[in-house]
């Protein structure tokens, strides 16, 4: 079945028109909330090749997980993401009472009224980030061997924050790249990933600038935890213009945690001493939109250059409206 019933009919469309707009009902499908889509074979297929074009620049060693797009909540509390991020986070929550209880919510439900009353939170949360279930693991592990440890993570993310952009969704999928280590293996590793990642970029052919940054911090303090973070220079991004020069979206982060998740998991490096950890994120759903916004929505109109990287023959271009990827 194919509905394409992007962009949106005038009585709902948003009143400002957005640059990535345009690109809407070639890449999704509305699934009746903001930020939340299904998407087409030829966005998908993009998707996978820009997976496969990541895969290809793994550093040997790498031991590579993939995650549901779940994890435990407990977990998440005690890896500190309240503190940071409590806006964000969506939480898993379910009928747990008696058959009876059950039954009365439906009921109320089915009598026009509000069932949503009966819900209680379960032990579950939607990963807000791919790398947070990694450190638990590598923890039970014990110590780190010299040189540290390196994974190569995945996951379905959610953050719970609507928003009519494209390049802005509730449900997106990262990639990242992760060590835990000595703070000079996670230097190392973030300087290495730092070149790698522009050379991505420049492969792909899309305009970016690389610059430090800060997280989205929840609340006053958070703004006080923003500064901070951007003096030491612990998070960088790499960000391409797809709506402005003076407003361009990170599709790719360089993040150095220092100690926290060494000390609040116990990891120990080679020394005895708290493992620092960094990451590399790739944003798949943002890479995929904004090689769609420099490139066009035509495979085949694509720089020949850039076709030849992520593998994309002339024929399977021209078949990708249709089912062609093989
Ligand atoms: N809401 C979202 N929709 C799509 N991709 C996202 C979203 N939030 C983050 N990402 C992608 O995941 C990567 C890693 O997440 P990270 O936490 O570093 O982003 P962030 O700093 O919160 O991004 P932003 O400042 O744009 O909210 C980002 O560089 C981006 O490519
Ligand atoms: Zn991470």
């Amino acid at each position: 079945m194919n509905i394409a019933v992007l962009p949106d009919s005038p009585e709902t469309a948003p009143d400002i028109a957005d640059p990535l707009d345009h690109l809407a009902d070639k890449l999704f499908h509305r699934m009746g909330a903001d930020g939340v889509y299904a998407r087409t074979a030829l966005y998908e297929g993009v998707v996978e090749k820009l997976a496969a074009l990541i895969t290809s620049h793994r550093e040997a060693g790498t031991e590579v997980m993939r995650f549901p797009p779940v994890m435990s909540r407990a977990q998440l509390e005690k890896s500190g993401y309240l503190k940071s991020f409590p806006n964000l986070l969506g939480c898993v929550c379910g009928l747990h009472g008696t058959e009876r209880e059950i039954n009365a919510a439906v009921s109320r439900f089915d009598a026009g009224g509000d069932w949503t009353s009966s819900l209680s939170p379960a032990d579950l949360v939607l990963s807000p980030a791919a790398c947070y279930p990694v450190y638990p693991i590598a923890a039970s592990r014990g110590p780190l061997p010299r040189g540290g440890l390196r994974f190569d993570v995945a996951a379905d993310c959610f953050r719970r924050e609507p928003s009519k952009h494209l390049d802005r969704l509730q449900s997106f999928r990262m990639r990242e790249y992760v060590c835990i280590g000595t703070s000079d293996d996670v230097a190392d590793f973030r300087e290495r990933w730092m070149v790698r990642a522009q050379k991505i970029a420049t492969d792909l052919g899309l305009s970016f600038r690389v610059d430090y940054a800060s997280d989205p911090f929840f609340g006053r303090v958070g703004q006080m935890k923003a500064v901070s973070q951007k003096q030491q220079q612990l998070k960088f991004e790499l960000l391409i213009p797809l709506r402005s020069e003076e407003q361009p979206t990170a599709c790719m982060s360089f993040n150095y945690h220092r100690e926290h998740f060494g000390t609040t998991w116990g990891i120990q490096d080679a020394n005895g001493e708290p493992a620092h950890t960094g990451c590399v994120a790739f944003g798949m759903d943002r890479l995929a939109v904004a090689m769609f916004h420099t490139h066009g929505t035509d495979l085949s109109a694509w720089p020949a250059k850039v076709r030849e990287m992520l593998g994309i023959q002339p024929q399977i271009a021209a078949d990708a409206h249709g089912e062609g990827w093989r």
